[in-house]
């Protein structure tokens, strides 16, 4: 490496015009006559020292001893009296280590400083460490003794800047040298480059040229088969066979192969600006994450995870909806029909039925309408019906099981009832038997009271219930007219009865009635404890009746079989503390128990509406304690327990199990048979109320299309099948339930009997209506039609008939049906009487002051006392008075005074009916 330069880069290096430079150079000796002459490093030296000579500086020995960091050493000393100061040091000089030694004498204080310079770190660091040392070589002037303080200053200034001066000659002409180098080595590197490009593209253009040669002609392959290891002399070896035609071909591949750089670099900045769109995506949604999840603070934290969730979400979504669409041309439609399972609950509305099966409520509307039904969107539909609908439609129906209000409530009584401890309890004793063998007679006896005496014909009418307290033990008595009413519990799924006591008179042996009781109690599972009756009369056959039953698979214990059988007397009393002992034992073998804490659960034996009471309703409890206050849900009423009374009438404040209390406070009739339920929550008991209520609303709905269409069943279809349709109404529920009973029962092959309507209380306008459109007999049994009712049914001429004994009736139908129709004796009632006022009389007791409104008042004709068209007094009058004069009748219009025998009840608003026995046709 030359360490030479030419004059203008060494006066560009000091800092000075290239004629100065000259100058001074011809004045050092040197022969340098133009500005790019050379100027050797000895010359570099030779000037130098020209240039110290020419300042005054001493000339000092051009050799110094070599080293690789020189040191120049000053030892300033002074006398000064102050205190001597160091002298600063040059900015551009490293910081001289100072060492003073003070050694006082007097007041003299010699200082000496000495300096250090050091270059040996930038020799290191250069590349060319040669110039640098020998420029840093350079002798100075830097000892020297301070004598007098102006020249010694000037001297020293002198040498200082002398000393900079070359100082920065030689770090100029140091980094001219770096310069030169870093250049050269630019240079280099470029001209390699260069050279690799030119290379690379040489050989690419070459191997370009082998593969057109190749897929041109064989003799160009062949050639250059001879000369393959020539890498670079191939286009001159295509030289040699024509020099325009290897010219033109080389034009031509090195446009194509210009072509194709070219094409290669647009697929290239193609894919370039591609990722580069990439990144800058990337980029954009990177921000944004990152900003979402910057917890400043804890609202925002949550949007944005909230963000961060939903966002990917959308895109999982979103992505599968590609194929689909993708899919969507290869729909079909389906080739069968759909077959649906479809809920039904016990309603529902057509729009809900409709929506259940995915059709539009149109097309139930229509098929309703095929089936000849008229109805509206929002009509609520039975079960069957929407059954119907549905299998009609095509699809698959099935009951749907619904947790309802009732539902829950018996649940949490079962899971209570479960739950309580369960105690012996009296057993609920039911008495059946055939008519008149005593059964009434037994129970009064039981009771000692007297109730069969009082009964119109002699025959239990209403269901009651009693419990008796005896020496051995409770028992309670459901007091039912035969077994229909008993059955008729049944059928509403109350099991009221734990022991059956049947009745069968000595005198007169097993009768139907009593055959009948027999099926119903083993239907029933109840156990039989048969009481023959009538002992104390002479002509009683107690072994003939044992044998009968014998015939009914009941066999006396005597004659070895289970079955208890106690001869008794209704009349003389013998032998009913054996039965009542027989019943208890039995009852011990049945170990009847039930939890008398906790909810009370009971069923409803009989209910009535009482004026100025409300609703009556016998309940037998069954588990638990009803009490004074209780909330009751029964049937499809509901209510808060007023008061209660026992079998006497007594006010009593609670009724625990198998004890019949009669409640007040219920806001309607219950059926007999319904169930008692106590329940904490008056909401609940509404509830349950309602949604039964809605049940039995519909029931009756269905049992009126019922007659309906078997009435034009009988008159389109068979013509030979009758239906004879009936509206009953009685006092009590218990007459309701046993008449109905009894009488659907009638049908036979021939006419059908069908109860279109039934229940308790007087004949209304609504029931006549019912009669008309369903046309049906209207029955009423102890109850009478009112004015509008009689005025619908006089124009309509329809058939109304009363009755106050329930077999009357029974027969009556019976007969009518059997085609027996023979005349028989039949009640009319021949003149009605509006009490007005009650007066006492010491003779006859109370005296009813009335008004004839009806018809004619026979002294000797048989009475009833009307209170809101019921009949509560049946009987015949003491007296008939008009004027304090007895009279054997009062026409209508007139004042009369009328006494009944045996009844001093009487209130004003009563009518007195009187009614006589005729002989008449039948009708039916
Ligand atoms: N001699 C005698 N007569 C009796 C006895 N028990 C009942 N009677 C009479 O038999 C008749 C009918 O008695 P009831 O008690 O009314 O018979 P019932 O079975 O209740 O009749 P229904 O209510 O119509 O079913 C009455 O006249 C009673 O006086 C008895 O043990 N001896």
């Amino acid at each position: 490496m030359s360490t030479e330069v030419t004059v203008k880069q060494l006066a560009t290096t000091v800092g000075i015009p290239v004629e100065r430079l000259l100058t001074q150079l011809q004045e050092a000796g040197i022969s340098a006559q133009a500005e790019n002459a050379t100027i050797t490093e000895g010359e570099k030296i030779q000037l130098l020292q020209h240039l110290r000579r020419s300042h005054g500086k001493k000339d000092e020995p051009a050799e110094q001893p070599e080293s690789e960091a020189t040191s120049v050493r000053r030892r300033p000393a002074t006398n000064d009296s102050r205190a001597a100061r160091p002298s600063r040091p040059a900015p551009n000089r490293g910081a001289a280590p100072q060492r003073g030694s003070a050694a006082r004498t007097g007041k003299s204080v010699n200082v000496e400083v000495r300096r250090k310079r050091s270059f040996g770190k930038r020799n290191t660091e250069t590349p060319q460490p040669a110039a640098t040392v020998r420029t840093t070589q350079r002798p100075e002037p830097e000892r020297t003794e301070a004598k007098g303080a102006s020249p010694i200053d000037e001297q020293r200034r002198r040498a200082e800047l002398e000393a900079r001066r070359a100082e920065e000659d030689a770090r100029r002409l140091a980094e001219q040298e770096a310069l030169e180098t870093r250049q050269r080595e630019e240079a280099r590197r470029k001209a390699e480059a260069d050279a690799r490009a030119k290379a690379e593209a040489e050989q690419r253009r070459k191997a370009e040229e082998e593969q057109a040669r190749a897929r041109a002609e064989a003799p160009t392959a062949r050639y250059e088969a001879t000369e393959p290891d020539e890498a670079m002399p191939v286009p001159a070896a295509d030289a040699g066979e024509s020099e325009s035609e290897t010219e033109q071909q080389r034009d031509e591949r090195r446009k194509a192969a210009k072509k194709h750089a070219e094409r290669s670099e647009k697929e290239r900045l193609e894919r370039e600006r591609e990722r580069a769109e990439k990144d800058r995506k990337a980029a954009r949604k990177e921000p944004t994450r990152t900003k979402k999840h910057d917890p400043t603070t804890a609202l925002e934290e949550e949007t944005s995870e909230e963000a961060v969730i939903t966002r990917p979400s959308v895109r999982r979504r979103k992505k599968p909806g590609k194929p689909q669409l993708q899919d969507k041309h290869g729909f079909q439609r389906p080739t069968a029909p759909v077959v649906r399972e479809v809920e039904v609950p016990e309603t529902i509305s057509v729009g809900d039925l409709a929506a259940r099966m995915s059709v539009k409520a149109g097309q139930v509307i229509k098929e309703l309408f095929k089936q000849g039904m008229m109805v509206t969107i929002n009509q609520t539909l039975d079960r069957d019906t929407a059954m119907l609908v549905v299998e009609e439609m095509g699809h698959k129906a099935v009951e749907a099981k619904e947790e309802d209000a009732e539902d829950a409530l018996m649940a949490l009584l079962e899971e209570e009832v479960g739950q309580a401890e369960a105690q012996s309890r009296p057993p609920v004793v039911t008495i059946m038997g055939h008519v008149d063998h005593g059964k009434t007679s037994l129970l009064d006896y039981i009771r000692r009271a007297k109730v069969a005496a009082g009964e119109a014909g002699g025959i239990t009418q209403h269901i009651g219930a009693y419990h008796v307290e005896t020496e051995r033990g409770t028992v309670s008595f459901l007091d039912t007219p035969g077994h229909a009413a008993f059955s008729a519990m049944r059928a509403r799924g109350a099991k009221a009865t734990d022991i059956v006591i049947l009745v069968v008179a000595a005198d007169d042996g097993v009768m139907p009635q009593t055959i009948e009781a027999i099926q119903h109690s083993k239907a029933a599972g109840v156990p039989v404890v048969v009481a023959v009756n009538k002992m104390d009369r002479p002509d009683a056959n107690p072994d003939r009746v044992m044998q009968e039953l014998t015939h009914h698979e009941l066999v006396p214990e005597e004659w070895g079989g289970d079955t208890i059988l106690v001869k008794v007397s209704a009349k003389t009393g013998d032998g009913i503390d054996d039965l009542l002992d027989a019943v208890l034992l039995q009852s011990e073998v049945l170990e009847l128990k039930a939890p008398v804490e906790g909810t009370a659960h009971g069923t409803i034996v009989e209910s009535s509406l009482e004026k100025g009471r409300g609703t009556v309703a016998t309940v037998l409890v069954q588990s638990g304690t009803l009490r004074v206050g209780d909330m009751i849900v029964s049937g499809a009423e509901h209510g808060r327990v007023r008061a209660m009374f026992d079998e006497l009438g007594r006010s009593v404040k609670s009724a625990g199990p198998s004890i019949p209390v009669q409640v007040l406070g219920l806001s309607g009739s219950p059926n007999a048979g319904d169930d008692v339920i106590a329940v904490t929550d008056e909401k609940r008991a509404r509830e349950v109320a309602e949604l039964r209520r809605e049940r039995d609303r519909q029931t009756r709905m269905d049992e009126q299309r019922g007659a309906n269409l078997d009435q034009l069943f009988s008159q389109l279809k068979e013509g030979d099948l009758k239906s004879v349709n009936i509206i009953l109404k009685a006092d009590v529920q218990g007459s309701v339930e046993a008449l109905k009973e009894s009488l659907v029962k009638l049908s036979n092959d021939e006419v059908k009997v069908a109860v279109v309507a039934s229940g308790v209380g007087g004949i209304t306008e609504s029931d006549a209506n019912l009669a008309v459109t369903s046309n049906a007999i209207v029955l009423g049994f102890n109850v009478r039609a009112d004015a509008a009712s009689r005025r619908v049914i006089e124009e309509q001429g329809l058939d109304l008939r009363y009755y106050s004994v329930i077999y009357e009736l029974i027969d009556d139908v019976k007969k009518a049906i059997s085609g027996l129709l023979s005349p028989i004796v039949t009640e009319e009632i021949i003149g009605l009487a509006q009490v007005r006022d009650v007066f006492r009389s010491s003779k006859f007791g109370a005296i009813a002051g009335c008004m004839v409104i009806e018809g004619v008042i026979r002294r000797n004709s048989p009475i009833r006392v009307l209170r809101n068209n019921v009949v509560i007094y049946e009987g015949a009058l003491e007296s008939l008075r008009r004027y304090k004069e007895d009279v054997s009748e009062v026409k209508n219009g007139t004042e009369c005074g009328i006494g009944v025998k045996n009844y001093n009840d009487v209130q004003p608003g009563d009518q007195i009916e009187v009614f006589e026995r005729k002989e008449r046709a039948r009708e039916l």
